[in-house]
């Protein structure tokens, strides 16, 4: 079937243009921490009486409603919470099925969720609050999706790695060497080039678009504080987060392969 290496691959390079894009949208607004208190506010019905952040409500609310137009049919989406979610209302639609059913429900989202809120989004947003918070959440949603798309792509990245070469990936498997798996499916190379186009699109996609362009000074760093997001900080998420996020979902995938 019509799955490679190289369509995976096409599929990550197209979401970092998701991502990068949504991490420029959030930068729009300082942090905005009222959002993030963590007893705002009430968990409604079945949660009643515990407390949870406003952007937690209104992920879990928004999720509701997605869910109703038939997100999360797509195996490519995962929800952050899934025991919220009600009945799509929307035709059937017949996704194509390529992951091997045991191991499909690999699931990192909470990890996603922690690392979002304690490591990524301090790093490209400014101290303060402006008031925007429901723009705000809703530039938290789309940051937290885009990544967790990514992230829980490595499913499908396992399989055609694993159908590529299922006597390289089954030993490892079978003797459950979590160490084997990282080194089979790491590519230093692949990944220092991943770094390199999401700093390159962060530059790209995030400087002011003028008409008005003077004579080229020469002088590079004339543009730079114009970054809407600064480009190595999205080298350094992506090193740091997006990609091991992404391997440990290949691993966990793969350690599921044969059951
Ligand atoms: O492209 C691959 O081969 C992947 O497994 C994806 C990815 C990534 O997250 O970008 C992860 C591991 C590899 O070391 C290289 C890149």
């Amino acid at each position: 079937r019509g799955i490679t290496l190289e369509s995976v691959r096409d599929f990550l390079t197209r979401e970092e243009d998701t991502i990068v894009f949504s991490l420029i949208e959030r930068a729009k607004y300082p942090y905005n921490s009222p959002l993030y208190n963590p007893s705002s506010c009430l968990k409604v019905d079945k949660w009643f009486g515990n407390s949870c952040s406003l952007v937690e409500l209104f992920v879990r609310d928004s999720e509701r409603v997605q869910a109703k137009i038939g997100s999360y049919q797509n195996p490519e989406e995962v929800p952050f919470f899934p025991e919220d979610l009600t009945w799509p209302v929307v035709p059937p639609y017949n996704f194509s099925k390529v992951l091997y059913p045991a191991a499909a429900s690999v699931n990192v989202s909470d990890t996603i969720w922690s690392v979002y809120f304690k490591e990524l989004l301090p790093q490209f947003t400014v101290e303060g609050v402006d008031g925007n918070f429901a723009s705000t959440a809703a530039s938290d949603l789309a940051c937290l999706q885009a990544l967790s798309r990514r992230i829980h792509y490595g499913r499908f990245v396992a399989e055609v790695k694993f159908r590529d070469s299922p006597q390289d990936y089954i030993p490892a498997i079978r003797a459950k060497d979590r160490d084997a798996l990282m080194k089979l499916v790491t590519s230093e190379s692949q990944e220092e080039i991943v770094k390199k186009r999401v700093e390159e699109k962060a530059a790209v996609f995030g400087q002011d678009v003028t008409l008005d362009r003077p004579a080229d000074t020469g002088d590079s760093n004339s543009s730079r504080a114009a970054y809407k997001v600064d480009p190595s900080v999205v080298y350094r998420l992506y090193g740091d987060w997006v990609i091991p996020l992404t391997k440990i979902v290949e691993i966990e995938y793969l350690l599921r392969r044969l059951d």
